[in-house]
C-alpha cells in the first residue's frame, strides 16, 4: 500500500498529493490503534475520543500536525466527514466482532474500513470536466475499488487472521462448501477449499471490474495512479491461485517486477480516452 501511494501519488498536483498523504495518514493511524502495538489498550472509550479530535480537526482544530494536514484537506476540498465516521466504526466493529454470518455482514465491515476510502478520496482526485458520468456512478465504483481491495486483503489472509482468532469469511458460504471454521483452524488445503476460494476470488473480482469502469470519470492526473493500484491489488488474487489457494501458510506476493510493469501500463491506458 505505501508503495502504490508512493508512487500512486507522483503525477497528481502538489495539492492533491498531499490531500492523498493526509487522508493515508489518518487512514494508518486509525487502523494502528486496533491492530498496531498500543492496541490492546484501544477501548471504544478511545474510539470515541479519536471520533472528537476528527470533528475537531473538521471544524479547523486540529490536535497535531498529521491532523492539521487533514484540517488543511478539508478546507482545500470538499470531502465529507461521514466516511472517516463510518471507518472509526469499522474499528469499534473490529474490537468484538470475529465472525461473519453472511457476505452482507462482511460488505458492512469491508464498506466501514475500505469503502469509506474510495469515498474519502474521490473529492480529491476529482471527476473529468469532460466526464458524461454521473458523480453517483464514480463514488460507486470508488466504493468498489475500497471493497475489492479490502476483499484481496482477506482473502490473502485467511491463516494469518486465523492464528489471530478471526474468520473474515461469510460462515453460510462456508458450510455450502461443506467447510467448518475447525477447517479454516487446521489450515489444510483440500478440494473443498479451492472450489470455495475459487469463489470468493471470483467474487472479488468482480468489484474490481465495477471498480474499472469508473476509473476513467476521475480527472485525467489521478487515473493511472488509481488504475496501477487496482492492477496490482487485483494480482494477488492471481498470486493466490498461483499458490494453489493456500493462504493458510504462503502470503500471496505480487513479484517486483510485475509491480513495475503495471505502473508504465496504467500510465499508457490512462491516456488513452474511455
Ligand atoms: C472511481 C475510482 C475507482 C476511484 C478510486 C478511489 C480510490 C482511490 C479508492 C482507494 C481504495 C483503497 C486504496 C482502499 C484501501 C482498502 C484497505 C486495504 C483498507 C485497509 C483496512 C484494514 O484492514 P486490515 O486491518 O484487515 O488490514 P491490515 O492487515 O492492517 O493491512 C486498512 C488498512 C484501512 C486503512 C486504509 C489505508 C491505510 C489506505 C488509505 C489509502 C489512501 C488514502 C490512498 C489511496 C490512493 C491511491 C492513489 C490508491
Ligand atoms: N507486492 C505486494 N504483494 C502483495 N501485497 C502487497 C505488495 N506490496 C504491498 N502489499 C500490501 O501492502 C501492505 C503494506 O506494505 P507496504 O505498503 O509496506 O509495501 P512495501 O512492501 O513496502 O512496498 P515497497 O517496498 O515496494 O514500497 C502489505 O501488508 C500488503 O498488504
Ligand atoms: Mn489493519
Amino acid at each position: 500500500m505505501m508503495f502504490v501511494s508512493v508512487a500512486g501519488t507522483q503525477l497528481m498536483t502538489p495539492e492533491r498529493r498531499k490531500a492523498v498523504w493526509a487522508i493515508y495518514v489518518w487512514c494508518r493511524r486509525t487502523d494502528e490503534l486496533v491492530d498496531g502495538p498500543n492496541s490492546s489498550y484501544i477501548t471504544p472509550k478511545a474510539l470515541d475520543r479519536w471520533e472528537k479530535r476528527l470533528e475537531d480537526l473538521f471544524e479547523g482544530r486540529p490536535y497535531d500536525m498529521y491532523d492539521a494536514a487533514l484540517s488543511d484537506t478539508a478546507s482545500k476540498f470538499p470531502i465529507d466527514i461521514q466516511p472517516f465516521r463510518d471507518m472509526i466504526e469499522g474499528m469499534r466493529l473490529d474490537l468484538w466482532k470475529s465472525r461473519y454470518r453472511t457476505f452482507d455482514e462482511l460488505y458492512l465491515y469491508c464498506y466501514y474500513v475500505a469503502g469509506t476510502v474510495g469515498l474519502m478520496t474521490v473529492p480529491v482526485m476529482g471527476i473529468a470536466p469532460d466526464s458524461k458520468a454521473s458523480a453517483e456512478s464514480v463514488y460507486n465504483a470508488a466504493l468498489a475499488l475500497g471493497i475489492a481491495n479490502q476483499l484481496t486483503n482477506i482473502l490473502r489472509d485467511v491463516g494469518e487472521d486465523s492464528r489471530r482468532g478471526r474468520i473474515y469469511l461469510p460462515l453460510d458460504e462456508l458450510a455450502q462448501a461443506g467447510l467448518t471454521e475447525e477447517d479454516i483452524f487446521r489450515g489444510k488445503v483440500t478440494d473443498k477449499w479451492r472450489r470455495f476460494m475459487k469463489g470468493q476470488i471470483q467474487r472479488a473480482r468482480l468489484f474490481f471490474d465495477e471498480a474499472e469502469k469508473g476509473v476513467m470519470h476521475l480527472d485525467s492526473a489521478s487515473r493511472w495512479p488509481v488504475l496501477a493500484s487496482l492492477w496490482l491489488y487485483r494480482q494477488i488474487l492471481d498470486a493466490i491461485e498461483a499458490n494453489d489457494y493456500n493462504n493458510f501458510t504462503k502470503r500471496a506476493y505480487v513479484g517486483k517486477a510485475k509491480k513495475f510493469l503495471s505502473l508504465p501500463a496504467a500510465y499508457a491506458r490512462a491516456a488513452l480516452s474511455p
